[in-house]
């Protein structure tokens, strides 16, 4: 690998394995992010694409492999110590602190760097504004609805001043309009200069944000590259719609251009 090309990689994974009793929720996994762009992972449900973000930030302690972050081995170290070197992730489940206001919410993530309460709470502003939330920075953020505790989540993260973020799922549970609304706020993220890597089910969403995307089916990588080529993989297809639907579209596609003709 020459240093041009190590230097341009955020974040590499190498051989990384996990079992859970008898299930092997991540089965030799290497994979790269390179720095300020939006790479994304997919597959369908119960892939492994959760547990690979649990271990590649902390929350899981690898069976095997190596976990690299910005040239330094990060394997095993706790997600604090992580989060302090600028790696953060998201949850799927938003939980805020009940009784707490939006402000002081995203404050929490602030205060990885920042000591003081004032300055804390201006920061919370400050992202809260990035992310379209900053005319609720007084309610509790109890009340927010989906949509809002999707954006406090990517605010909270945002406040830890990362240089690489792994949203699990944000657009989960959405509509249509809602996405359309959150997609430019990621970009925007991303044109500010932090790296992203994103867990998207939402295709038009990976479609859109991400150059390169990564497929994990059963814990194992099967494809990688632009997703409008890997949708298109027979792999990719077959693991999202079951054996043998590659070849059964592949038929249809041709019946059908077949009857144009
Ligand atoms: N802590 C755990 N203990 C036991 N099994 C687990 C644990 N975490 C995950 N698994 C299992 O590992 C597999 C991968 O789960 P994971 O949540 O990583 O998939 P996923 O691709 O993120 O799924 P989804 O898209 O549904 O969120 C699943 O079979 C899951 O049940």
């Amino acid at each position: 690998m020459s240093e041009t090309a190590q230097s341009d990689t955020m974040l590499r994974v190498e051989g990384v394995s996990k079992s859970f009793g008898g299930l092997q929720a991540s089965r030799d996994i290497s994979m790269s992010v390179p720095k300020g762009k939006i790479t994304s992972l997919i597959g369908p449900n119960g892939a492994g694409k959760t547990t690979l973000f649990a271990l590649i930030t902390g929350f899981h302690k690898p069976d095997a492999g190596k976990v690299s972050f910005l040239g330094e081995d990060i394997t095993g170290m706790a997600p604090q110590d992580i989060a302090m070197r600028g790696m953060i992730r998201t949850f799927q489940i938003v939980q805020p602190f009940a009784g707490q206001s939006v402000r002081e919410n995203i404050a929490v993530g602030a205060h990885l760097h920042i000591r003081s309460r004032d300055a804390a709470l201006a920061k919370a502003e400050e992202v809260a504004r990035k992310v379209g939330l900053g005319d609720r920075l007084d309610m509790d953020a109890a009340a927010l609805t989906v949509a809002g505790r999707k954006r406090l989540e990517v605010a909270r993260a945002l406040a830890t001043d990362p240089k690489l973020i792994l949203f699990d799922e944000v657009l989960a549970g959405l509509n249509p309009s809602e996405i359309r609304d959150v997609i430019p706020v990621i970009r925007a993220i991303r044109d500010e200069g932090v790296t992203i890597l994103l867990i998207e089910h939402v295709m038009q969403a990976v479609m859109s944000l991400s150059e390169h995307t990564w497929v994990l089916n059963q814990g194992e990588l099967i494809a990688q590259g632009p997703p409008a080529e890997v949708v298109g993989d027979p792999l990719v297809i077959e693991a999202y719609l079951g054996k043998g639907m590659a070849e059964r579209i592949a038929r249809q596609r041709m019946t059908a251009g077949g009857a144009h003709a």
